[in-house]
C-alpha cells in the first residue's frame, strides 16, 4: 500500500491490529526479544554501525544504568525514526487530570465513597476521559501516586500519549480496550489489568462503544511481584501468567499529536508520523497485562480473617522496607471456610491508606452502596469495616463452606494519605451519606452474658 500524508499504511489494517493484539510473550520482567519484520533485530550486539533494514537504534531506560541487575530495566528499540523527530511541545489545557502535590482542597479525615463516573455524552477519548480522584506525593520527587478514573467513548487514532510522571496500572471496569504501544499491542478486558511503563507512548482503541476503569499512576519505584516468604516458590500471581506484547509497528505519516504528561502538566507536540514505529525490540522494559482470574488466592483453612496482604498482586515499594508506595491487592472469587470466625473484613484502622474499587459483583464488607465502577477511600487511621447490615448477617451466618463467586474488588494501598481533588470533593458522584452505613451498628455489650454480637 502506498505511503501518503493521509492516515493510511499497510500496518494499520484492523485485521492485522487484532492479530497483533492476540500474540504475547510470557513472563514477568523477562528479557524479551521480538521482531515484526524478519532481520529487524540485530544479533550479537545492540547498536550496529548501520542497521540492515535502515532502522534507527534507540535505548529506552526505565531505571538508572547502575540499578542492581535484578531491578534494572531497559529495552533496545529498532524504529523507523528516532524519538527526537517531533515539533516542540507547547502547554495544553489539562481538563480534570491532576498531579501531586495535591493541595486543591483540605483533606478530610472522613471515610469517602463515590458512585461510578458517568461516561460522557460528548466524544471523549481515553486521555480526555481521565478524571483524577486524588493522590499523594509529587511526581517531581518520584514519590507517591495519583488515582484516576477514566470514562471514554472514542478511540485515539491520530493522538498518542505518554507520562513521564509515572507508570500506569490500568484496571478496566467496563469495555474491552486495546493499548497500541510503541512496544506492541495489549488487548485488555475487565477482569484483566495492564501496566504501561513510564514514558511508553501509546494510544487507546475501544473494542466497544464505551470504556471505563481505574488508573494508578505510580510516581515511585516500579511495580513488581511481592516476595512469597513462607508461601514458597509458587502462588499469588505467578510470573508466567504476565504477558508482554510482540513488536507491532505503524508506518503512518500524517498530522498527529503527542500529549506528554510531565511534572503534572500536559504538553502537546505535532508529529508528522506515528511514534508507534518500533519494528523490533529486545529487553525487559515493556508493558504487560495479567488476567486476575489466574491469581492463586491463598487464605485461611482454619480460623480468622487474614490480613489482606495475602491478596497482593503487585507491589511498588517505597524506600522504607515493608511500606509500599502502592500495593495492588485484589479480592477475587474464593472459598470462605473459616470456622467460628466473623468472615468478612474486620473493623479496622490503618496507618496505610486504602483506596478501593469494584470491577464486578459485590464486596463482602458492604451490603450496598459500593457498586461496580464506584470507589472508596479510607485514609490513615479512619475507622472503617463492615456496614451494619453485613455485621448483622455475618455475625449470625451458618459457617458452612461458602463460595464467594460474583466478586472482584481491588485496593491501592499506599504509604501516604490520598488527598482528594477538588473534583472528587465537589462532584455529584461523592456519596455524602456514606457514614450512614455504620450508624445502625447497635450496642450489644452484656457484661453478664456470653453474647458475641448481633
Ligand atoms: O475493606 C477494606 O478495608 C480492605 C480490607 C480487606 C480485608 O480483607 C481486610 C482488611 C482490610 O482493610
Ligand atoms: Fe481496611
Amino acid at each position: 500500500m502506498k505511503q501518503s500524508s493521509e492516515s493510511s499504511a499497510a500496518v494499520f489494517e484492523p485485521e492485522q491490529r487484532v492479530a497483533a493484539g492476540s500474540a504475547y510473550q510470557s513472563g514477568f520482567g523477562n528479557e524479551f526479544a521480538t521482531e515484526a519484520v524478519a532481520g529487524a533485530l540485530p544479533e550479537g550486539q545492540n547498536a550496529p554501525q548501520k542497521h540492515p533494514l535502515g532502522l534507527y537504534t534507540e535505548q529506552f531506560s526505565g531505571t538508572p544504568f547502575t540499578a542492581p541487575r535484578a531491578v534494572n530495566r531497559r529495552t533496545w528499540t529498532y524504529r523507523i525514526r528516532p524519538s527526537v523527530t517531533h515539533r516542540p511541545y507547547e502547554p495544553m489545557e489539562a481538563k480534570l487530570i491532576r498531579s501531586g502535590p495535591f493541595n486543591e482542597v483540605p483533606t478530610s479525615p472522613n471515610q469517602l465513597r463515590w458512585d461510578p463516573l458517568p461516561v460522557p455524552d460528548a466524544p471523549t477519548d481515553f486521555v480526555d476521559g481521565i478524571v483524577t480522584l486524588g493522590g499523594n506525593g509529587d511526581p517531581a520527587m518520584q514519590v507517591g501516586l495519583a488515582i484516576h478514573l477514566y470514562a471514554c467513548n472514542r478511540s485515539m487514532e491520530d493522538r498518542f500519549f505518554y507520562t513521564a510522571d509515572g507508570e500506569l496500572l490500568i484496571v478496566p471496569q467496563m469495555g474491552v480496550v486495546r493499548f497500541h504501544t510503541e512496544l506492541g499491542i495489549l488487548q485488555v478486558a475487565p477482569g484483566e489489568i495492564c501496566v504501561i511503563p513510564r514514558g511508553v507512548k501509546f494510544r487507546v482503541v475501544l473494542e466497544e462503544k464505551q470504556a471505563r476503569g481505574y488508573i494508578c499512576e505510580n510516581y515511585g519505584l516500579a511495580f513488581r511481584l511481592p516476595e512469597l516468604g513462607p508461601i514458597g516458590a509458587n502462588g499469588l500471581a505467578n510470573p508466567r501468567d504476565f504477558k508482554a506484547p510482540v513488536a507491532a509497528f505503524e508506518d503512518r505519516e500524517g498530522e498527529f499529536h503527542i500529549t506528554a504528561k510531565f511534572l503534572g502538566r500536559l504538553w502537546d507536540a505535532f508529529i508528522d508520523h506515528s511514534p508507534l514505529d518500533v519494528v523490533a525490540w529486545h529487553g525487559n522494559y515493556a508493558p504487560y497485562k495479567y488476567d486476575l482470574a489466574l491469581f492463586n488466592c491463598i487464605n485461611t483453612v482454619s480460623f480468622d480473617h487474614p490480613d489482606p496482604s495475602i491478596y497482593t498482586v503487585l507491589t511498588a515499594p517505597s524506600h522504607t522496607s515493608g511500606t509500599a508506595n502502592c500495593d495492588f491487592a485484589i479480592f477475587p472469587p474464593r472459598w470462605m471456610v473459616a470456622e467460628h470466625t466473623f468472615r468478612p473484613p474486620w473493623f479496622h484502622r490503618n496507618l496505610m491508606n486504602e483506596f478501593m474499587g469494584l470491577v464486578f459483583g459485590a464486596y463482602d464488607a458492604k451490603a450496598e452502596g459500593f457498586v461496580p465502577g464506584g470507589a472508596s477511600l479510607h485514609n490513615c487511621m479512619a475507622g472503617h469495616g463492615p456496614d451494619a447490615e453485613t455485621f448483622e448477617r455475618a455475625s449470625n451466618a451458618e459457617l458452612k463452606p461458602q463460595y464467594l463467586g460474583n466478586t472482584l474488588a481491588f485496593m491501592f494501598e499506599t504509604q501516604l494519605a490520598v488527598r482528594p481533588t477538588e473534583f472528587a470533593m465537589n462532584a455529584r458522584i461523592l456519596q455524602h451519606e456514606y457514614f450512614e452505613c455504620w450508624q445502625g451498628l447497635k450496642k450489644h455489650f452484656n457484661p453478664g452474658g456470653a453474647s458475641n454480637g448481633a
